[in-house]
């Protein structure tokens, strides 16, 4: 691990020796870049961080894989998205290999947002090609709390406009932008507009196109949502800290669990991860 710093913000990071890197900022727990290696040692970022992002601790940090928790999106009474995102976690050692862990324990600072007691630890652990973030949150409290939340992962695309993702045919899916249910029909996902949808979770990994680059996405069984975000030309022009075509270069694929609040007793935790694999 080497302490690094992003526009002034702390962070740490880790290497491989063929070239994978990751890059974490304090500010949030948040990856905000991957990039993996090719066998001939170039260097492919995996994951979109807005240019125009606020990097002065007191917003969220656009772009990477921010923590949403211990709320997703405006589904309760808590500010959007939970407040762990936009707190200072803390590195903390850990022995295992190429892995970086941080964490966010209750205190002062979150119980302006939310009175309980918890523990948060983001777990990043970098392989060839791959990825894999797990969130674990323990209840370190006396009395029973529940949540809804998300890895929100912006994934880095050349053109949003000409990728696909594959494998949520036969997932239900609630669209958020027309406030519709169905079931999805298409083999393929596409972008160009506003695309906001909660799916059902897969078992199978699914896969994201984009011109020759593959990247396989997957999720643990927590995650009982997937969530697919493109903001599309329109919002993204009204979204003041992505540039107006921010859209073009960014899907977000989040492992989620949202539809059902997940209880956590005293002395409980809840386990959650996404794994990222570049293929090509
Ligand atoms: O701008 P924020 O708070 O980071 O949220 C971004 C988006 O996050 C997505 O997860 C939601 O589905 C969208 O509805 C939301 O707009």
């Amino acid at each position: 691990m080497t302490t690094e710093s992003l526009a002034g913000q702390p962070a740490v990071a880790l290497a491989l020796p063929q070239g994978d890197r990751v890059l974490v900022t304090l500010h949030g727990g948040q990856v905000v870049s991957w990039q993996s290696a090719d066998e001939a040692g170039r260097l492919t970022e995996r994951l979109y961080l807005s240019p125009r992002s606020v990097f002065d601790g007191s917003f969220p940090i656009r772009g990477g894989v921010p923590v949403c928790w211990p709320q997703f999106n405006r589904r309760g009474p808590l500010v959007k998205h939970g407040f762990v995102r936009n707190l200072p976690w803390q590195p903390v050692p850990t022995d295992v290999p190429d892995t970086l862990v941080l964490r966010l324990a209750s205190s002062e600072a979150s119980r302006a947002f939310w009175p309980e007691s918890f523990e948060a630890t983001l777990t990043v652990q970098l392989a060839p090609a791959s990825l894999r973030i797990a969130l674990d949150v323990r209840n370190t409290g006396d009395t029973p709390w529940s949540f809804t939340g998300a890895l929100h992962t912006y994934l880095h695309v050349q053109d949003a406009a000409a990728v696909s993702l594959h494998g949520l045919q036969g997932a239900a899916r609630w669209d958020a932008v027309r406030d519709t249910h169905s079931t999805e029909a298409s083999p393929a996902l596409r972008f160009g507009e506003e695309f906001d949808s909660v799916f059902a979770a897969q078992s199978a990994p699914l896969l994201l196109q984009d011109g020759a680059r593959r990247l396989q996405i997957s999720q643990s069984a927590s995650c009982t949502e997937t969530v697919v975000w493109n903001p599309g030309p329109a919002l993204c022009a009204k979204l003041p800290d992505l540039p107006d075509d921010g859209w073009r270069h960014m899907l977000c694929v989040e492992a989620a669990c949202i539809d059902t609040p997940q209880l956590v007793p005293p002395g409980a935790h809840w386990q959650a991860w996404q794994a990222l694999h570049a293929l090509a």
